[in-house]
């Protein structure tokens, strides 16, 4: 874990406004969704990160704010150890998407039906002052693997398959030769047969162009066979790390086991270890009022008083050096960070043999809607 750290996030913070209806509005202050709280990461060069949790827990919302697509509340973004905030459109912005670059989940939206894959690389490398003609356009093409580069250079976004859409906006993001790459979901979209060769292609470039990576996905058996390090968040807030095998082998917080637990796992099929009933999972909380002290805790079975009322902080467990969660079940087996310590918890751990990322995603319900303010992007 020494590579150098392109990106980093410290006590990041996003609450959306919204607006109360009704008699709510005359009794109540202004309401906040708390999307993003007290969030903090590092992106190495060379590694992948994995962003994990279920639907409405925060991950896009981080993903935007790293690529500062919103303003944030609180907390800090540094970029090569400097902080930074830009607003959207101007100079700055150019500047700093130069360094970041983000890829969406539906490469169908993000690519302009009515521009050719030529139109939409050629424009990308001129914003980056890249464009050096036709052999800049075969060597993009050719980094995300589309060869020959005349196969695809006129074609059409519907005359591509998803795998080759998601391939052409990759390149296009590739176009700026960024330091960081925020992958949201990107391979949900695509059809199981073709998630796995994505997924390589972008291990490759992380290797190749020594790219620090945050891979967004619901799927915690993909962040294990893709990922270098897997966090995990819910209801806003982050609540385990450390290096991928660690977290998802032998994950401490009953929410990691919950979606290690969901995730596809010939082990637990063939009879392995259950740490929690199996149809008991629980919703995710409105974020507009979230619950008090740990997030988790109203769908925690191991929930006690202390995690009704204070936020847990981060402590180290276990042998593996990075590896923290922030919970209170840890309280005394807690290395504190930077310490040493063995940390045995009562929680059974079950295995997960899957390696590929076919899995069904973990179910969730939708967090309530709230009516919007500020349009997303
Ligand atoms: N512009 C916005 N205005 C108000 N609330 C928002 C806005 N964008 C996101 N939210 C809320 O913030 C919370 C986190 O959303 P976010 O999209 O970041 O989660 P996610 O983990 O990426 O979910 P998914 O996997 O479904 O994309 C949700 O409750 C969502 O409804």
């Amino acid at each position: 874990m020494t590579s150098e750290v392109v990106l980093e996030a410290e006590a990041l913070t996003k609450h959306f406004p919204v607006r109360a209806r009704g008699r709510a509005a005359l009794s109540r202050g202004p309401k906040v969704v708390h999307a993003v709280d007290d969030v903090s990461l590092s992106l190495r060069r060379g590694r992948v990160t994995a962003l994990v949790g279920e639907s409405g827990s925060g991950k896009s919302t981080v993903a935007r704010l790293l690529a500062q697509l919103y303003p944030r509340t609180g907390g800090d973004i540094r970029i090569g150890g400097v902080s930074t905030a830009v607003k959207g459109g101007g100079r700055h912005f150019k500047a700093y998407a130069r360094r970041v670059q983000m890829i969406f989940q539906d490469p169908f939206a993000s690519l302009n039906p009515v521009h050719t894959v030529r139109h939409h690389l050629t424009r990308a490398l001129k914003i980056h002052g890249r464009y050096t003609g036709e052999e800049s356009l075969a060597e993009l093409l050719g980094r995300v693997q589309l060869t020959p580069a005349s196969l695809y250079l006129e074609k059409y976004p519907h005359e591509l398959s998803g795998g080759q859409r998601q391939r052409v906006s990759i390149a296009r993001a590739l176009a700026a030769a960024p330091e960081a790459l925020l992958a949201d979901e990107p391979v949900s979209m695509l059809d199981v047969s073709i998630r796995l060769g994505v997924l390589n292609l972008l291990r490759d470039l992380k290797e190749r162009l020594d790219l620090a990576i945050l891979y967004i996905t619901h799927d915690i058996a993909s962040a294990r066979y893709f990922a270098d390090e897997t966090l995990v968040m819910y209801a806003g807030r982050m609540v385990e790390g450390g290096d991928s095998e660690t977290v998802t082998q032998r994950p401490a917080h009953p929410y990691t086991h919950l979606l290690v637990h969901s995730a596809p796992d010939p082990e637990r099929v063939r009879g392995g270890p259950a740490p929690y009933d199996d149809e008991d999972t629980g919703e995710p909380p409105s974020l507009i009022d979230p619950p008090s002290g740990c997030r988790f805790h109203p769908r925690c079975p191991k929930a006690m008083d202390v995690c009704r009322t204070r936020v847990p902080e981060r402590t180290l467990v276990g042998d593996a050096p990075d590896h923290w969660v922030a919970c209170w079940l840890f309280e005394d087996e807690g290395r504190g960070e930077g310490q040493s310590a063995d940390a045995e918890t009562d929680i059974e751990v079950t295995d997960i043999e899957t390696t590929d990322v076919e899995g069904a995603e973990p179910e969730a319900a939708e967090p309530e809607a709230p009516e919007l303010e500020g349009a997303a992007p």
